[in-house]
């Protein structure tokens, strides 16, 4: 199977960027790729459109289909279900284009223990502070929920910090950003990992390298 074949699974905290850079890329590559259209019990947001963004289910119709192991996995997220369905990533493959998916700690977890095998790009903010005003700067969310997301951010760093994704990639200057991460999309060349920081819920943006996993806070 060639780098470009296997599906690209792109995680991070919520808030880091993730849909940006990948607007982004459909947007250069419009037959290229296709994304995997998760399921949630969340509402929409403004300007989200069922069945592109997410297909919007309610709560028994989502537990309806994992029941009958339509997931390929799924998670509870701020008393939300996520879920990604073997229809969402088997249409894409259909199609003849590279399968991207967007997906959290959990999710990852659960996609190791399948025959998927992706290639697992990890976002991360350059600091606790950027992925606050991120958050606050979007607008979507109320503070509480601003809070709980950066409550997960410190998991999902420690999660990465464990060493379970390919490539990491520092989403600091977004062109920067994108442009690598257009190159592990479209497999064009080896690319490099940034150093994934050690956030701390004050950190600015100090990073020397040299504390472990276990100095992340468990708690903001
Ligand atoms: N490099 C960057 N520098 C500054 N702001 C950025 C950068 N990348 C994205 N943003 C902004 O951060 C906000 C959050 O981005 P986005 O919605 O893409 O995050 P996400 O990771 O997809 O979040 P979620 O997982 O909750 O969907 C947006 O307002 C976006 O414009």
């Amino acid at each position: 199977m060639s780098l470009f074949s296997r599906p690209l699974v792109v995680s991070g905290p919520s808030g880091v960027g993730k849909s940006t850079l990948l607007k982004r890329l459909f947007a250069d590559f419009p037959d290229k790729f296709g994304f995997s259209v998760s399921h949630t019990t969340r509402s929409p947001r403004p300007g989200e459109v069922d069945g592109k963004d997410y297909h919007f289910v309610s709560r028994d119709d989502f537990l309806d289909l994992l029941k009958s192991d339509g997931f390929i996995e799924h998670a509870e997220f701020s008393r939300n279900l996520y879920g990604t369905s073997r229809r969402a990533v088997e249409k894409v493959h259909a199609e003849g284009r590279r399968c991207i998916l967007d997906i959290e700690a959990q999710g990852v977890r659960q996609i190791k223990k399948t025959d998927l095998n992706p290639v697992y790009v990890f976002i991360s903010p350059p600091s606790m502070q950027s992925l606050k005003e991120r958050l606050v700067g979007r607008a979507t969310d109320s503070e509480e929920q601003v809070q709980k997301r950066l409550l997960t951010a410190i998991e999902e760093m420690r999660y990465a910090h464990t060493g379970a994704h390919d490539i990491i990639l520092v989403n600091d200057s977004l062109d920067q950003t994108y442009d690598k991460f257009k190159r592990v999309a479209i497999g064009n060349g080896d690319v490099e990992s940034d150093v994934l920081p050690n956030l701390s819920p004050d950190s600015s943006n100090e990073n020397d390298g040299t504390r472990t996993p276990n100095d992340l806070p468990t708690h903001v």
